[in-house]
């Protein structure tokens, strides 16, 4: 934290933040969330480099007309040129893009990569589910999954969680960690169609997604599912076995995982306990017991809902979980990382506040 750029950040000598990927959905999220940070509206934080691949040359208004104060900024190429002097440089690009730019970085900048590259730990894993050489493990930007937010304040490379994992992994964690549920979990969760980026698919037209609902990548095939697996073996001495299966909805934003794990408790017992969990959490809200999440009420919100409740005669905990997959499922935890890391307020330009209808 000693060298974090918070302490000498003024208005005359900025933090300099830079986003690779500024055309698609994740850096233009990031962009979103930093124009209506703090420390950008008081000229500590200002916007540098943006950058894209094919698309370089263009100006943003084209992809993200939204954000209008950036509208008229040109798209630089995503190289170490347009990337290096800046204090922050966030990565919103496809997997196994990060590492030939984070390697040319200085140590001293904070790299924040929204892509799994450096999520998973073991490389076998990583050979496995997606491919190629395994580049590395960073510092993994959850911070309420005990024992990460310490590793994030002052790190200058931060892994962003997959938006999935978020989902299942604050679902699921704090009955893992109290021991009381057996560690054998099933996930099916449903993602807007924003999670799948803005690269042009057959099976993402709009004709295909509008009005029907699908799950894909079914019998445990999806890469998120290591991912998930790690985060709660952090937790339990026990081996850990998940079943995930996504579905893709016809809406833009938004994850509801449906999780559940064999369990005695009673739903009172297990509400305890997540109670307990998160009450410090500032995004975490459990909600009322007979209240159930919605995708809606938390998109453009950093905030995740959570329903606790047991089915007793399946002896089964049910956790359902709602968040926004390009806020607190990406773009909001890459933010709320970069406080950390620079030691502004954890929650400085994150709002839990949905938007709704
Ligand atoms: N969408 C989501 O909900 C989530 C996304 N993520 C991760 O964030 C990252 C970005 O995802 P998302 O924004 O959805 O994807 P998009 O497809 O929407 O955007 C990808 C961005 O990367 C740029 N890009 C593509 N190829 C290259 C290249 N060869 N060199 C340099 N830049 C390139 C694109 O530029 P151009 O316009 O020029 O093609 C674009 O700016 C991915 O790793 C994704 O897995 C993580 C969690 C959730
Ligand atoms: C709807 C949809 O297609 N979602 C994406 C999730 C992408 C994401 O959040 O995560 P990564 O950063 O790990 O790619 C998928 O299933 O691959």
């Amino acid at each position: 934290m000693g060298n974090s750029p918070e302490f000498t950040a003024t208005a005359q000598s900025p933090i300099r933040v830079a986003v690779a990927g500024a055309s698609g959905y994740a850096g233009g999220e990031i962009l979103r969330l930093l124009l209506g940070h703090p420390a950008y509206q008081d000229g500590r934080l200002v916007v540098g480099a943006l950058t894209a691949g094919g698309n370089a040359g263009a100006k943003l208004r084209e992809f993200h007309p939204h954000l209008l104060p950036l509208a008229d900024r040109v798209l630089g190429a995503t190289d170490f040129d347009t990337l290096s002097g800046h204090d922050v440089v966030f990565l919103g690009l496809p997997h196994g893009h990060s590492a030939v730019i984070a390697e040319q970085l200085p140590d001293t900048t904070v790299v924040i990569d929204c892509g799994a590259d450096f999520r998973l730990s073991e490389s076998a894993d990583w050979q496995r589910w997606y491919g190629g050489d395994h580049a590395g493990t960073w510092p993994y930007g959850m911070p309420e999954l005990p024992g990460k937010r310490e590793h994030l304040i002052g790190a200058t490379r931060i892994a962003v969680p997959g938006c999935y994992p978020t989902s299942a992994t604050l679902a699921l964690a704090p009955a893992v960690a109290a021991g009381i549920v057996e560690p054998a979990v099933h996930v099916v969760a449903v993602s807007g169609t924003s999670g799948a980026g803005k690269s042009l698919r057959a099976d993402l037209l709009g004709s295909e997604v509008m009005g029907s609902v699908r799950a894909y990548a079914v019998g445990g095939a999806h890469r998120h599912t290591p991912e998930i697996k790690q985060n709660l073996a952090t937790l339990t001495d026990a081996a850990v076995s998940v079943s995930f299966t996504p579905v893709l909805a016809p809406m833009p934003r938004g994850i509801l995982a449906t999780c559940t794990a064999p369990t005695t408790a009673t739903a009172d017992e297990a509400r305890a306990v997540y109670e307990k969990a998160y009450a410090d959490e500032p995004f975490v809200h459990v909600l009322p017991e007979g209240t159930l999440p919605s995708t809606g009420a938390v998109l453009g919100s950093n905030a995740v809902h959570l329903a606790v409740t047991v089915d007793s005669d399946a002896g089964v905990l049910v956790v359902v979980a709602a968040l926004d997959n390009l806020t607190k499922g990406t773009a909001g935890a890459a933010v709320q990382s970069m406080n950390l890391a620079l030691g502004l307020p954890e929650t400085a330009g994150l709002s839990t506040v949905g938007v709704a209808p």
